[in-house]
């Protein structure tokens, strides 16, 4: 009902104790236990999904007992105060229960209520990706029940945290470069809040696409290539043949003409560089680090292919002597594997400079994030920033992605879910 801020859980909240079927002692139909319910928990939860900003600002700056308390967790649904006051928002839906979707609107009063205690909960310091039960993030509650606006405050909430994520890196690079004092003197107060709260969640920018492989790791395992795609050792996808649309239009956006300079980074299955190959370089430099690649490459003739230069290895060890050699280059894309996003980041702040030509451009598959919308949108943004803090503009265009649900047989895991592809394309800022 529009004006109604709905609870999320039954009334009688508040209750000190509840009794419960305990499956370990005897029948569970007839053995109960007593079960504390925390009250200080139960209350800013409640205060949260009630929009009560007085009362949630009262619990949560000063009579709360508790440590964090704009991170509490409800033990049934995994729920933070986040969590709570969103799904408040939530239309009613008729038939809920059934299991179908709600057409209903959000209320316009409801909403703004949401969007002052989701605002007041990022302010004292609630995080921003942490994960229900049902492995969700605020954000990704939000965009189900269609509270695009409370979406957009969390997003924003996501980018900010990452961006001083990575300022604290730089921050602690110096550290080691024997300059604590430095880094103490010009941390700002809120940095340890949220650090911590990204640490204890779903997404961190420093680490690789895929948390569980280093890049090191994976130039030292050894790689199943088949037709369709290409494993590592442990069944994850490193490239898979269906992100050739994603290559063909990269590689049309980046190559417009034929007779350009191009250098592709990371050849996997060769799917960008075939596309590439079809534009007729002038010139088509390969950086490829993983020796199976490489020995694939070769027994596909890459080698003896018109302006095609490989080089074999590490970008971060090749490019510097390309930039001392004076090359350059029209187009220059970049689709490596098991990298970070500072590797990412220093490829285009500190590389990019010294290869492109001045009206030249420059692409990367942008997958950072894309196994929850939420991500994506957060890692777009965050290196939209970086990118033009590195003196490039970026465009960029969406291209939907078909549904790839049989594709994830024998990989380990689905590194794509989201809907659109947005494909980035960098110049040097005017
Ligand atoms: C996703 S695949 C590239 C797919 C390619 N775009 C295509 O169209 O088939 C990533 C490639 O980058 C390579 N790679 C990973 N780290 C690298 C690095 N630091 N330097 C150069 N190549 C790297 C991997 O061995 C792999 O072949």
């Amino acid at each position: 009902m529009a004006g109604e801020v709905r609870l999320w859980k039954k009334p009688d909240i508040h209750r000190k104790t509840v009794t419960m079927a305990d499956p370990t002692i005897g029948d569970p139909e007839i053995t109960f236990t007593q079960i504390d319910v925390d009250l200080d928990v139960q209350d800013i939860l409640l205060a949260a999904s009630q929009h009560d900003l007085a009362k949630l600002r009262r619990l949560v700056r000063t009579q709360s007992q508790l440590p964090d308390a704009a991170n509490v967790k409800d033990p049934e649904t995994g729920y933070s105060p986040l969590h709570s006051a969103i799904a408040a928002c939530e239309p009613e839906a008729n038939d809920k229960a059934n299991g179908t979707t709600s057409t209903a609107t959000i209320g316009s009063e409801i909403l703004k209520s949401g969007v002052d205690t989701v605002k007041l909960l990022l302010q004292e310091g609630a995080i921003w990706n942490d994960l229900d039960n049902n492995d969700e993030t605020p954000g990704c509650l939000a965009r189900r029940i269609g509270a695009m606006e409370l979406y957009d405050l969390i997003v924003d909430a996501g980018v900010r945290a990452e961006m001083l994520m990575n300022r604290l890196d730089g921050y602690e690079e110096l550290s080691n470069d024997e300059e604590e004092k430095e880094r103490s003197e010009d941390e700002p107060e809120t940095a340890p809040e949220l650090v911590d709260s990204a640490d204890q969640t779903s997404t961190v920018t420093n680490a690789p696409a895929n948390p569980e492989v280093t890049n090191q790791g994976y130039l030292g395992s050894s790689l199943t290539i088949q037709q369709d795609r290409i494993l590592d050792s442990d069944q994850n996808g490193v490239m898979m043949e269906w992100e050739r649309e994603i290559m063909r239009k990269s590689a049309e956006k980046l190559l417009p003409t034929t007779g350009l300079k191009v250098l592709n980074i990371g050849h996997g299955m060769g799917i960008v560089d075939g596309l590439l190959q079809e534009k007729a370089p002038a010139s088509h430099h390969i950086i490829e680090a993983h020796a199976d690649v490489v020995a694939e490459m070769k027994r596909r003739g890459w080698d003896s292919k018109p302006g095609v230069v490989i080089h074999e290895g590490r970008w971060q060890d090749i490019l510097p002597a390309l930039v001392a050699n004076g090359e350059t280059f029209d187009a220059i894309y970049y689709d490596t594997f098991a990298e970070s996003y500072a590797d990412f980041r220093d490829f285009f702040s500190e590389q990019v400079i010294g290869l492109l030509e001045q009206d030249g451009k420059w692409g990367f598959f942008n997958g950072m994030g894309a196994d929850r919308q939420i991500s994506y949108d957060v890692y777009q943004k965050v290196a939209e920033m970086d990118i033009f803090e590195a003196g490039f503009d970026v465009e960029w265009e969406d291209i939907p992605v078909p549904k790839l649900e049989g594709e994830w047989e024998g990989v380990r895991r689905a590194y794509w879910v989201v809907d659109n592809y947005r494909l980035p394309l960098c110049r040097f800022m005017d």
